[in-house]
């Protein structure tokens, strides 16, 4: 609860139009759709407050359900009273997400859609902003039916198989036309695979993990990033022990960036050593590694699948020329701008095309493409077990859609939300 201007309030339910027509004491239900100003009285009958109130009778509203939505005056004593008011006239609270909820369960979004709205709640950047859009829009299920539309071209075939099994040519035709659609429907979905991580990358941050031995001048490269004293620094080898971590925009994308302990082996504090095994692990676990050392110096062995940037650094004590890396120093500010752009274009490179940015539907997509994989691997002859295979995908498209789901799986994303939504 806080002070605002206005606050809006929202009914969703088949007792909505009764409860407006209650709170505005008697006079007429407003056109729908249609702002309308209105005193709203208590059942008593004493005013309560002035504003705008919307009447959307459903199934054409945002729930599909009759809705009401009371654009009052946002002061804390007004939100104070209203609760009791609405709940002895039937209403009660709704829980996190309940209106988006409803609006699922009257097919007024797909799940993806609605992934897509919390995407688009929690947005930070413009990226993620428009990643969202795309999902929210309707891109994500237009995928789905494409993909659908290979299994139905299948089953056609199939089912015709089943229904005139005296032709003599359905291998053949199974051949020409079944097979051609699945190897379509497995390299479509190979594709939002590859993207699936990217996407998760773009809507969840990228990680950036900044490797490289003591004294490197690792933490002063991140708060040199940050513009502000974020981590320890000082000329002793050893200085951070526990990783350091930031968030900042990079190119528009979110980057969570990861200070680490500086890598040595030869160390008899078990403290360092513990925090030279963190840095390890986030070596091997970022998308990105920032791999220092100061120039003239080897650069830093890391074991690790994720892009590297290599930068030499303290620049200026002057054995930058005989560094083959971009050499950098952030005491005299030698190369910063372009150790920034090189930074933002190897954030950029790590992608963010893909649309399936959430674990849920990519592992669906891993399912549904492991299952045409299997099809395509065995001998396609029997058209009724063929048949049975391809609607089975097609399950597992319809619950990417959430045509077909679980309830525990709807409670997870829509305990996600903020009550109101
Ligand atoms: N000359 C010079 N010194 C630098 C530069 N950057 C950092 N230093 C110095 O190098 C020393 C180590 O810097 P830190 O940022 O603590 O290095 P680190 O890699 O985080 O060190 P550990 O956490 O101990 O692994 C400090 O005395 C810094 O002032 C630079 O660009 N030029
Ligand atoms: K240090
Ligand atoms: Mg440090």
């Amino acid at each position: 609860m806080g002070k605002a201007g206005i606050a809006v309030w929202r009914l969703s339910g088949p007792a909505s139009g009764e409860i407006l027509d209650r709170l505005s004491g008697g006079r007429p239900r407003p056109q729908a759709r249609r702002a309308t100003h209105r005193y709203l009285v208590t059942p008593e009958g004493a005013l309560l407050d002035d504003g705008l109130v919307l009447w959307f009778p459903g199934p054409a509203s945002a729930t599909g359900e009759d809705m009401v939505e009371l654009h009052l005056h946002g002061s804390l004593a007004v939100a104070r009273a209203l609760p009791p008011i609405l709940s002895n006239l039937g209403a009660r609270a709704a829980m996190p997400g309940e209106f988006t909820l409803r609006g699922f369960h009257h097919g007024k979004m797909s799940l993806l859609a609605v992934e897509g709205l919390a995407a688009l709640l929690d947005s930070e950047t413009e990226a993620q902003r428009r990643q969202a859009m795309r999902t929210l829009s309707g891109e994500g299920s237009a995928q789905v039916a494409r993909w659908r539309a290979h299994l139905l071209r299948a089953r056609a075939v199939l089912e015709s198989a089943i229904d005139f099994p005296d032709e003599e040519d359905i291998p053949a035709q199974i051949a020409e036309e079944v097979r051609p659609a699945l190897v379509a429907l497995y390299g479509e979905l190979q594709t939002a695979l590859a993207e699936a991580k990217d996407a998760r990358r773009l809507r969840e941050g990228i990680e950036v993990a900044i490797i490289g031995p003591p004294n490197a001048g690792k933490s002063t490269l991140l708060n040199a990033l940050l513009k502000e004293d974020r981590a320890l620094v000082s000329s002793l080898p050893g200085t951070t022990r526990d990783i350091v971590s930031a968030r900042l925009e990079i190119g528009g994308r979110v980057v969570e960036i990861l200070d680490t302990a500086g890598i040595r082996e030869a160390t008899t504090d078990d403290i360092e050593r513990a925090g030279v095994e963190r840095s390890r692990d986030a070596a091997a676990r970022a998308d990105l590694v920032i791999a220092c050392s100061p120039a003239g110096a080897p650069p830093p062995a890391i074991d690790t699948d994720a892009q590297i940037l290599a930068v030499a650094t303290k620049a200026d004590e002057g054995r930058a020329a005989s560094d083959p890396r971009l050499a950098i120093s952030v005491h005299s500010g030698a190369n910063w701008d372009r150790f920034l752009t090189a930074f933002t274009e190897a954030v950029l490179a790590l992608g963010g095309g893909g649309l399936f940015a959430y674990e849920r539907q990519r592992l669906l997509i891993g399912e549904a493409a492991t299952a045409v994989e299997r099809i395509l691997a065995a001998d396609l002859a029997d058209p009724e077990l063929l048949a049975e295979q391809v609607r089975a995908i097609g399950h597992t498209l319809d619950a990417l859609t959430g045509k077909i789901g679980t309830e525990d799986i709807l409670g997870e994303i829509f305990s996600a939300f903020c009550i109101g939504k």
